[in-house]
């Protein structure tokens, strides 16, 4: 069994904090020694990405201390328990199980005499057969006639990682033959979002899936109550058309007002729960069951590698490694995700989630307040885009942003142009590989205003294109970064309490239960 304890009573930490400023970015990355650095500084990922690293501050000193910290806080231990079914989950005393919906690591994990794996495996299966008779108009609408559109309705975990994912491949499937159906979403309880959707889709031949782990989510309560009154406004019996994702144990689980339900359970967090059935039913409807698989299969061949004890091939536990020097020794605040790919559009918006409600905590997994820091704040966008936005403070701000830059050879689609010599996926290129030297080298100007001081870290990751695969790998990555670095702070990354006062405050509002301050806002807001 391993051994929790904080970052900071552990020696390696020690050691490591005694390395702060150890590696000039600005030096190290210019001239040969860049290149060097370029060359040596990379670990192999999944489906043919790598981990490039040689623009973060560390070299083999600092990372002979990452190692020792890895083995010190036995960060390969933690994951094979997790994997095996420990209760990980401290603060709901639950086991955290999605790496086992990929299938790929672990003995069988059994609960109250369920095969977990086998559980997972058969709603997987479920979605499949069901996504393929729709496709086949084996199931259809009241006319018999094929469904065309999926509309999720879900908010948070339930929406921004199949949202994610959805957008990631929705012109490469087009390109491939293998879109299969348009896919929407519906979060937001502002009644804009619903209408909108609602009123740009064929309602007649939508099929729509409430996505709720819980089933108590207010935001996705409205919204399918929103949806049910238009089908029903519109001639259409709701129960045709609407779908279920939830817990075996949530209210929605026991309705049969749904065609067709599917389930989750409570050992995957919201946030990481893409790889079940929250993303498997869209997917598999949007593209096919094949295609769901393939992207777990890549999440699946990343999870091999985050086992390795070796650092330097264990890209997911040595990303996490360098953020937790770059957040506690070199005590930079925030983390920006920079994907140069338009596919990866709300990828960021996911990782927002993921990262910051799994690692935004101040006490330990004992409920003990922590010494240190913890999660940074997450924010990006896609390139070039950014760089016409934020980039000015992240050249020149007064904080140091690390960046994780990610970057594909090829664009999905292929239609491209060859404009004063080079075609816009160079361009697009050029920018990201400009972009990590301009930051870590900067250039010097007698005009301070001009000036770019460098020394500011990023990694990339590179791949040949966004397929299914590599997009699975990706996720997965930032996944395994997230629990690395949730061990290494000694947090419990798989609760959200944090969550719970601001839905409590709203209820009272709306039952006109306030006083104070809240009492005077409601006014304003003439609720
Ligand atoms: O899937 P649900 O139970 O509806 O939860 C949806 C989301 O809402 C909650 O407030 C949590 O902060 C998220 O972790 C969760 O993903």
């Amino acid at each position: 069994m391993a051994t929790w304890n904080n970052l900071d009573t552990l020696a390696s930490y020690k050691k490591l904090a005694g390395l702060k400023n150890h590696v000039d970015i600005k030096e190290a990355m210019s001239g040969e020694n860049g290149a060097t650095r370029v060359a040596k500084y990379s670990a192999p990922m999944a489906e043919g990405l790598s981990f490039n690293y040689a623009a973060k501050q560390v070299d083999d000193t600092v990372l002979a201390a990452l190692a020792e910290l890895a083995e010190e806080s036995q960060l390969a231990d933690k994951f094979e328990e997790l994997y095996n079914g420990a209760v990980i989950n401290t603060g709901e005393k639950r086991l955290v199980l999605h790496h086992l919906a990929r299938r790929q690591l672990g003995t069988d994990v059994v609960v109250d005499g369920v095969n977990k794996r086998d559980f997972y495996v058969s709603q997987q299966q479920k979605a499949a057969d069901f996504a393929n008779k729709v496709h086949a108009g084996e199931i259809t609408n009241a006319a018999g006639e094929k469904f065309t559109t999926v509309v999720q309705i879900g908010i948070g975990g339930s929406d921004l990682g199949p949202r994610a994912l959805y957008i990631a491949l929705e012109n490469w499937a087009k390109e491939n033959g293998v879109a299969k159906m348009e896919a929407k979403f519906i979060s937001n309880v502002d009644p804009d979002d619903a209408a909108a959707v609602l009123k740009s889709t064929d309602l007649a031949h939508a099929l729509f899936i409430v996505v709720s782990k819980s089933g108590t989510t207010l935001e996705t309560l409205t919204n399918e109550a929103f949806v049910k009154d238009a089908l029903t406004k519109a001639g259409l019996n709701p129960a045709n058309h609407m779908l279920a994702v939830t817990s075996e144990t949530s209210p929605l689980a026991k309705s049969d007002d749904y065609l067709e339900a599917f389930f989750m359970d409570d050992f995957i967090g919201g946030r990481y729960s893409s790889s079940s059935a929250v993303g498997g039913v869209v997917l598999s409807l949007a593209f096919g069951p094949e295609i769901f698989a393939r992207i777990l299969n890549g999440a699946a061949e990343e999870d091999k590698l985050a086992a390795n004890k070796n650092i330097l091939e264990n890209p997911d536990m040595l990303d996490a490694l360098i953020g937790v020097y770059e957040r506690n020794v070199q005590e930079y605040p925030s983390t920006a995700v920079l994907p140069y790919s338009q596919a990866l559009s709300r990828f960021p918006a996911h990782l927002q989630q993921c990262d910051m409600e799994s690692n935004g905590k101040s006490v330990n997994r004992f409920g003990e307040p922590v010494n240190y820091v913890t999660g940074p704040t997450i924010f990006g966008e896609p390139g070039t885009n950014g760089q016409h936005s934020f980039y000015q403070l992240l050249h020149q701000g007064t904080d140091i942003v690390p960046l994780q830059f990610v970057g594909f050879k090829n664009s999905q689609i292929g239609m491209d142009v060859v404009i004063e010599d080079s075609t816009s996926q160079q361009k697009l290129c050029a920018n990201v590989a400009a972009q990590i030297v301009a930051f870590a080298c900067g250039k010097k100007d007698e005009n301070l205003n001009k000036n770019f001081e460098g020394g500011r870290p990023s990694s990339i990751i590179i791949g040949e294109q966004l397929t299914p695969e590599s997009l699975g790998a990706l996720l997965a990555h930032f996944e395994n970064k997230i629990m690395f670095q949730g061990f290494l702070w000694n947090v419990n990354s798989f609760d959200q309490e944090g969550v719970q006062l601001g839905k409590i405050l709203a209820k009272r509002v709306l039952a006109h239960d306030t006083d104070g301050a809240l009492k005077s806002y409601s006014d304003l807001l003439n609720i």
